[in-house]
């Protein structure tokens, strides 16, 4: 079983630990009695149909989402009773969140810089800027920015306070391929310098194979499988972990059982 994925079992390198959580809403169970780690500096995906629980695993970790049971840790602290000690020391980018339409690019990274508690916030958001190539998006309002200007700044955002652990939901969706390819080597690249533990959901399989060291397949709630992207491959006699992913979605075994 692959390092980076491997269900709970104390390992202190862990940046996030994950057990037993279940979170239900109502009737719907949305995550189900799921165990994982994401050991410091790795960067593992969880990918799954719509509706597998993705989002609300991601939710949970951020303290956003209280779990009906179970245990989440970030850097070794308690989500539930020590969210505030930890949250400074991470971020997520997410689709599903807006950022205020009336504020400018510059105004509203300003907010967040102010709500991070950044000193010398005005030379990391035009240093940020010039990276993410939105110098020129700085002055404009955010309500008129395209899809993908917005995912940019989203991404802006999550890394204005340098975090130790990031978690993306969908970081490329909408994306045109150029620009979608271009987001993945900043990645890269950020995890390189910076060592960052990266948890991120994605539907794109192209970039989880290329991004991460290890991935959560879930299906109903549930992690149906795990592993590195090489281990997935050989365990299904797959090419690509497209492949894998409709195997597992209906319910085909893999090879090596
Ligand atoms: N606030 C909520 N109230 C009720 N049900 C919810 C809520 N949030 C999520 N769910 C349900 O929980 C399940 C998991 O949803 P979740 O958004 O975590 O899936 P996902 O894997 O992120 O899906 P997608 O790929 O479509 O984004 C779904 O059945 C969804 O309808």
């Amino acid at each position: 079983m692959s390092q980076s994925t491997r269900s709970t079992s104390g390992d202190p390198a862990a940046s996030i630990r994950v057990e037993g959580l279940t979170k239900r809403f109502g009737s719907v169970v949305a995550v189900d009695s799921i165990s994982f780690e994401v050991p410091s500096g790795r960067t593992v995906a969880l990918l799954g149909g719509n509706g597998a629980g993705k989002t609300t695993t991601l939710s949970v970790l951020l303290g956003l989402l209280l779990p009906t049971s179970g245990r989440v840790e970030v850097l070794g602290r308690d989500m539930l009773r020590e969210r505030y000690r930890v949250l400074p020391r991470m971020n997520f980018s997410s689709p599903y969140v807006d950022l205020p339409h009336r504020l400018t690019v510059e105004e509203n990274l300003t907010v967040y810089a102010h709500l991070y508690g950044l000193t010398g916030y005005r030379r990391r958001i035009h240093a940020l800027a010039e990276d993410l190539d939105l110098t020129r998006l700085l002055n404009r309002s955010s309500g008129g920015l395209s899809a993908g200007q917005k995912t940019r700044v989203a991404l802006a955002k999550a890394l204005l306070n340098e975090p130790e652990v990031l978690l993306l939901d969908e970081p490329t969706a909408s994306l045109d391929p150029d620009t979608a390819d271009w987001i993945r080597t900043y990645l890269e690249r950020f995890r390189a310098r910076t060592g960052a533990t990266i948890l991120l959901a994605s539907h794109n399989m192209a970039e989880v194979e290329r991004l991460c060291d290890g991935v959560l397949m879930m299906k109903a709630g549930r992690i149906v499988d795990r592993g590195a992207p090489a281990e997935l491959l050989a365990r299904y006699g797959r090419a690509t972990l497209d492949e894998v992913f409709l195997d597992i979605a209906r319910d085909r075994r893999a090879a090596a059982e």
